[in-house]
Formats: structure tokens, C-alpha cells, sequence
């Protein structure tokens, strides 16, 4: 897919993460909706984008992806203002082993919401162009990281939500590839929560085992990882596939293809 003149939208676009994808898209000639919960912070990169790339080539809004009044807003916003969707992007995500039920309906919820209204903008057989859909999960969805479960849980199905909907995309001939990014730990606000007992709660005693698989793993830059999503946004081969990305490069996971293939040990009944 080439970028130039594309229109992208990227939730939790305001840091971290999100900020590296809206930059990269930007960098290959899209033009970037930006969404976040944090309205401030969404002014100020909104502010420093325009004194890069000038002001029509971005635009932030603020929305929760909790909630199907303020994201579907967006959405028909950035259809009114820029005319189409091609590239949508289900960053926003947050560790809160405490607060598991808002975690629940950001990371997983928030990415259910994203796809649909994604789907309803960019299907073919609704009048749409197509395009692609970047889920953000982590190693996380692929292997449980201990310290925190339900993070895990999100995940995973983030994962699993993410395949299920790249099939039925190919099904329904939408015309829109639906790719998964796994990433290791990344330098980002995110990396730094393991130790706050705000947001690992009953795991806090696990900060230890949290520090050696820091260590095990390394930590990246976000700079590093944009270059994985910016492969999974342009290669028009890749539906379904999560791309691993870690600090010695990137890998996509090789799922069974049935359940017959399933690693497995016989059990006699
Ligand atoms: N930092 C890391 O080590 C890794 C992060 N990830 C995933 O990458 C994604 C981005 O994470 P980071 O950039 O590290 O985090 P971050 O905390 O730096 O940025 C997340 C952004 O999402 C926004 N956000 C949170 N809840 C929201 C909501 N309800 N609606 C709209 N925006 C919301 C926040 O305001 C923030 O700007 C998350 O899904 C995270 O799970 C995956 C693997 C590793
Ligand atoms: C480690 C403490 C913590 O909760 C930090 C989270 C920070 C970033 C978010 C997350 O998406 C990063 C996940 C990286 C996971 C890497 C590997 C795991 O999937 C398996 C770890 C289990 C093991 O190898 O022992």
C-alpha cells in the first residue's frame, strides 16, 4: 500500500506508541486523525505536528474508545473532514490489574469498537475503498507475562478477536486486511507501571519476577516498533498474521492452521 495521501486514524495517539505510529504515517504521506482520552496532550503533539508536517495533514480528537457515542463521533468527523478511512490503527491500551474491568474495556473492548466501526467506513460491499486495520496486542497475547493476568487476558483476545475478524474480512469480501502487532516492552509511560501498586494491585509482591523478565527481554525504543507497524500497514499479502517485534528485530507468528496441527500430548481417555 503506498501512503501518500492516505487517510489514517491511530487511538492513543497522543505518546508513546501511538505518537511513533502517527509520526511514521505521517513520514510515508498519510494524513493522521489523531485520538486520545488525554486532550491535553493530544493539543500539544497536534501543536508540534503542524510546525513539522503543517496543519491539515493531522487532526486530534478526543474521545474514550469506551464509548460508542464518542468514538463512532469520530469516526463520521474525520469521514466528514478528510472524505475516507484507510488505515485504522487500535493502539489505546493501559495496564490496571486493579481497575481489570476498565482494563477489560479498553484494551480489548476499545479494540472491538475500533474494528467495527473501522469495517462500517472502509468495507467494499458497503460503498467503501478498503484498507487496513493495525490491532495493537503485545507478547502478551501470545505468552502469559505472569505480573499481570487480566493485561494477559486482554490480549489474547485482542489476538484471537483480531484473526477471527481477518477471516470473516476475506469471507465477506471487505476488501480491508486485518493484521496484529506484538511487541516486547517498549520504552513508553506504560513500561514503568510494573512497580505501582496502582496498577498491579494484588501482583505488586511479583515486581521482582517483573524486573528479571525486563532484563531477560530488553527494552525497545518506540522508533523500532513503528517500523514493524509500517510493514503490517503497506504489505498488501499480510491478513491475520501478529508480527513479534523485539529489541533483535521483528517475526511473524506461525499460527497452526488446524487444530490437528495444534502442538499437542495424547491423552488416552
Ligand atoms: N509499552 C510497552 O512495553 C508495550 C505496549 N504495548 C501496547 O501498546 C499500546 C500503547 O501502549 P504505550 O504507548 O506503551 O502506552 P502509553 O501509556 O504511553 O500510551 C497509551 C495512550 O493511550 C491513551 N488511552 C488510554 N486509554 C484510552 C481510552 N480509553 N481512550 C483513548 N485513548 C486512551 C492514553 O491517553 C495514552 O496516550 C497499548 O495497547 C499497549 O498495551 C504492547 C507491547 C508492549
Ligand atoms: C513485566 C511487568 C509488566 O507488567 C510490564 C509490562 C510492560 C509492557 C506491556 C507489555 O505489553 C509487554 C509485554 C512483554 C511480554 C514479553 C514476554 C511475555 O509474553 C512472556 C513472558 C514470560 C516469560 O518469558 O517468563
Amino acid at each position: 500500500m503506498d501512503l501518500e495521501d492516505k487517510v489514517a486514524l491511530v487511538t492513543g495517539g497522543a505518546q508513546g506508541l501511538g505518537r511513533s505510529f502517527v509520526e511514521i504515517l505521517l513520514k510515508n504521506g498519510a494524513k493522521v486523525a489523531i485520538i486520545d482520552v488525554n486532550e491535553s496532550l493530544g493539543n500539544e503533539l497536534k501543536v508540534t505536528l503542524n510546525q513539522e508536517y503543517g496543519p491539515d495533514r493531522t487532526e486530534f480528537y478526543t474521545a474514550d474508545v469506551t464509548s460508542e457515542e464518542q468514538f463512532k463521533g469520530v469516526f463520521q468527523k474525520v469521514v466528514e473532514k478528510y472524505g475516507q478511512i484507510d488505515i485504522v490503527c487500535n493502539n489505546a491500551g493501559i495496564i490496571n490489574e486493579n481497575d481489570w474491568e476498565k482494563a477489560i474495556a479498553i484494551n480489548l473492548g476499545g479494540v472491538v469498537r475500533g474494528t467495527y466501526l473501522a469495517l462500517d467506513h472502509m468495507k467494499k460491499d458497503k460503498g467503501g475503498k478498503g484498507g487496513v486495520i493495525v490491532n495493537v496486542a503485545s507478547l502478551a497475547g501470545l505468552g502469559p507475562l505472569f505480573p499481570t493476568p487480566v493485561y494477559t487476558a486482554t490480549k489474547h483476545g485482542v489476538v484471537g478477536f483480531t484473526r477471527a475478524m481477518a477471516g470473516v474480512s476475506t469471507l465477506a469480501n471487505h476488501g480491508v486486511r486485518i493484521n496484529i502487532l506484538c511487541p516486547g516492552f517498549v520504552n513508553t509511560n506504560l513500561v514503568t507501571l510494573f512497580s505501582s501498586e496502582e496498577h498491579v494491585g494484588r501482583f505488586l509482591h511479583l515486581r521482582n519476577l517483573s524486573e528479571k523478565i525486563l532484563e531477560q527481554y530488553g527494552v525497545m525504543e518506540t522508533d523500532h516498533v513503528a517500523k514493524a507497524f509500517l510493514v503490517l500497514v503497506k504489505d498488501e499479502t499480510k491478513n491475520g498474521e501478529a508480527l513479534m517485534v523485539h529489541v533483535d528485530g521483528a517475526a511473524f507468528y506461525s499460527f497452526p492452521k488446524q487444530v490437528k496441527d495444534f502442538p499437542s500430548t495424547k491423552v488416552n481417555l
